[in-house]
């Protein structure tokens, strides 16, 4: 089946400058990110990951270059198009998790939607359904510090995915997590992925990159080399593990 992008960015540029200092972060990058796939981005420390996760989202604007999304151009929209499109079209999750504190995790969750003006009753029936999915939902009145950290972070996926997003953007989902919670999260996301959630996740994790439909290695903010696999198969996971393992090996 021919892969559609629902993304497309061309010549992608973006240069940091600090004082008189300007550090190129992301070196004219030409990318297609495919509806449907989930996307791993893979990379050293410094080598631009996040940067182009922020770009290609539309979280932080571009130095140079073309930025498609569904083939509307996105880079030249102003303050209030760029505001609708990221409320509307994208999610985010954050390895920092970033849940509100002194509101609980189903306020924290209903959020994104009431600010999109979805009405109350309609935001609560979506939230605790993604907090069932979650496995989350015993803990709906508990304010972010009342819970762990893997609660805390499916509480994030649930936030991100209220609004229904087309794409899911994840910087090192499980970079917080313990293994088990680690696991669950990834879990999570891949049976997001089979109902055709396209996802771009940042990660560190050679075990989190076997999600992968198409790993895509940044060195130096450029396109290091990309890889393709079959959909994620629980029993061929240590073959995998050991592909993306010598890949990435062989990169460093
Ligand atoms: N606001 C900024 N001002 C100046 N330089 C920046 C800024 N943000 C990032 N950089 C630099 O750009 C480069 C890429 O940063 P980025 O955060 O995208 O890397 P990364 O691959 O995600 O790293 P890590 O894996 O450590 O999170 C780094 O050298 C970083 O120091």
């Amino acid at each position: 089946m021919l892969k559609k992008a629902i993304i497309h960015a061309t010549n992608l540029c973006k240069t940091y400058s600090t004082g008189s200092e300007q550090f190129h972060a992301i070196r004219n990058i030409d990318l297609d990110i495919y509806d449907g796939d989930f996307t791993v981005i893979m990379g050293n420390s410094g080598s631009g990951k996040s940067t182009l996760l922020y770009l290609l989202s539309g979280l932080d604007s571009i130095t140079a270059g073309e930025v498609y999304f569904q083939d509307q151009r996105i880079d030249t929209y102003n303050e209030k198009e760029i505001a609708d499109f990221r409320a509307k079209k994208i999610g985010y999750i954050y390895q920092s998790i970033n849940l509100v504190p002194d509101l609980t995790l189903i306020e924290n969750i209903s959020l994104p939607s009431y600010i999109a003006g979805h009405p109350k009753k309609e935001v609560k029936k979506k939230a605790l359904s993604l907090m069932n999915a979650m496995s989350i939902e015993e803990q709906q009145n508990r304010l972010p510090s009342q819970t762990s950290g893997g609660q805390q972070q499916r509480a994030a996926i649930a936030r991100a995915l209220i609004n229904s997003p087309d794409i899911l953007f994840a910087d090192e989902p499980t970079g917080s997590l313990n293994y088990d919670q680690g696991v669950a999260v990834l879990d999570i996301l891949t049976e997001m992925n089979r109902k055709r959630q396209s996802i771009v996740m940042v990660t560190h994790d050679i075990k989190a990159a076997c999600r992968a439909d198409r790993l895509i290695y940044i060195r130096d903010g450029k396109i290091g080399g990309v890889l393709e696999f079959e959909k994620y198969d629980a029993t061929t996971i240590q073959d995998r593990e050991n592909v993306i393992f010598s890949y990435v090996s062989g990169k460093e």
